[in-house]
């Protein structure tokens, strides 16, 4: 049982602000994901956990106990490191079983030969053996325990570190981009093993990754990241239909949201040429009129029609513009068009202002050039300011 609790942890690194006021609430059991692009300091986060690093500020809470000051050892984490730090002269069994014999620790073990037959007694005692045995089964390597690190493949060199991280049955897993040495298939196999080793064995676990589709279905929550700053923190679900602002907004999801820039003109929201009324819920933002939006929309809720096709069907909206791109990936075609009267907010290098993505299912007969009215579902819409990149919420005045 153990539930994690950070309360206003910030770390320094001289002038260097690397994590700020982070106060993160994580149930017993749950499979919490740090996520967020290289620097925004998720393995700092991790490694203070761990007591690798230590808190500039605030205090980190397991259960009721207080352990920001307390060494590693006194924590009951197990840390699995992205080179998975596996020992490359001691075999599969010993890497396991080495977290077992160092608790039994002596100064002596430091003698050859005693210290090495101290050490085989301890793999060897039924406990040890058992539990090495057990979690060898646990992750598939029965038949690799006596081989040694250089002779297995990346995945089960993974394996290995998860079962040295098991067989310590820790309240916390800490674990640092654990699959990012894998090739794009051990990694979606390894993710489903890791969040079946989760629902099996149990305990809490804190993963660190840069990759949203790993965060989005491993994750009991996301706390998504940025220059040491939570943006949001939720479930995979809340972040994705409902973010807290353009910058989450634009992490999640590939092709990312599509943010197009609008007006809150008489209760409707002016997008170009067109006018459409205030997504559910949100009628009450609207009395900042003439106020800057962007509309948030999924590329999935879009539909193409072709040029000039009726457009305001109740609680849609058609913007006409000009197919720039088609990308046929199987199942799915995504198509970037180009918008004739609307604007789009775009930070990614290379994006061109006033493009949106759209997915159609199927392979798309779409050419570039080709003249299209794109259809938007509002239902699931969602409204930032563009002063602030905040989300509109419903009762909450606009930015002024
Ligand atoms: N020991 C250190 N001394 C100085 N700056 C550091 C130190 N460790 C980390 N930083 C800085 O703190 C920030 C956060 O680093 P951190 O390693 O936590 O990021 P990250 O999100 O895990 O990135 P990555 O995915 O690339 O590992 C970075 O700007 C980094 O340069």
């Amino acid at each position: 049982m153990a539930s994690i609790k950070l309360q206003h942890v910030a770390k320094h690194f001289g002038t260097k602000v690397a994590i700020s006021d982070v106060d993160l609430d994580v149930n017993d059991g749950e499979f919490l994901v740090l996520l967020g692009p290289s620097g925004c300091g998720k393995s700092t986060l991790l490694r203070m956990l761990a007591g690798l690093e230590t808190v500039s500020s605030g205090e980190i809470h397991l259960n009721d106990r207080r352990v920001d000051q307390l060494p590693p050892s006194a924590r009951d984490m197990a840390f699995v490191f992205q080179s998975y730090a596996l020992y490359p002269h001691m075999s599969v069994r010993r890497n396991i079983a080495f977290p077992l014999i160092m608790r039994q620790f002596k100064w002596w073990f430091h003698i050859p030969l005693i210290g090495g037959w101290a050490k085989r007694r301890i793999e060897r005692s039924p406990e040890v053996a058992d539990l090495v045995e057990k979690t060898a089964r646990t992750l598939s390597l029965t038949e690799m325990l006596d081989r040694y690190p250089r002779t297995l493949s990346g995945g089960q060199r993974q394996r290995v570190a998860l079962g040295r991280a098991m067989v310590r049955q820790p309240e916390v897993f800490l674990m640092d981009e654990p699959l990012s040495n894998l090739d794009a298939k051990l990694r979606t196999a390894m993710r489903a093993e890791i969040t079946r080793l989760h629902q099996r064995v149990g305990g809490t676990f804190v993963y660190v990754t840069h990759d949203q589709v790993e965060a989005m279905t491993m994750g009991t929550r996301i706390a998504l990241m940025r220059d040491g700053v939570v943006q949001q923190f939720g479930t995979p679900r809340e972040i994705y239909t409902s973010p807290a602002n353009t910058y989450v907004a634009r992490f999640i999801g590939t092709p990312p949201m599509n943010l197009i820039e609008g007006r809150v003109e008489g209760g409707m929201i002016k997008l170009g040429e067109a006018s459409l009324p205030m997504p559910h819920g949100l009628a009450a933002a609207a009395h900042a009129a003439g106020e800057p939006i962007l509309l948030g929309i999924r590329p999935n809720a879009l539909t193409l029609g072709a040029a000039g096709a009726p457009g305001q069907l109740a609680g849609q909206v058609s913007l006409a513009g000009q197919v720039s791109l088609v990308e046929h990936v199987g199942a799915e075609s995504v198509v970037a068009v180009k918008l004739s009267h609307a604007s789009t907010a775009h930070d990614e290098e290379g994006a061109v202002p006033g493009e949106i993505m759209i997915t159609t299912q199927g392979y798309s007969d779409l050419e570039p050039g080709d003249q299209v009215s794109v259809v938007a579902d509002l239902s699931e819409a969602v409204l930032f300011s563009r002063a602030t990149g905040e989300r509109l919420r419903a009762g909450l005045a606009l930015a002024a």
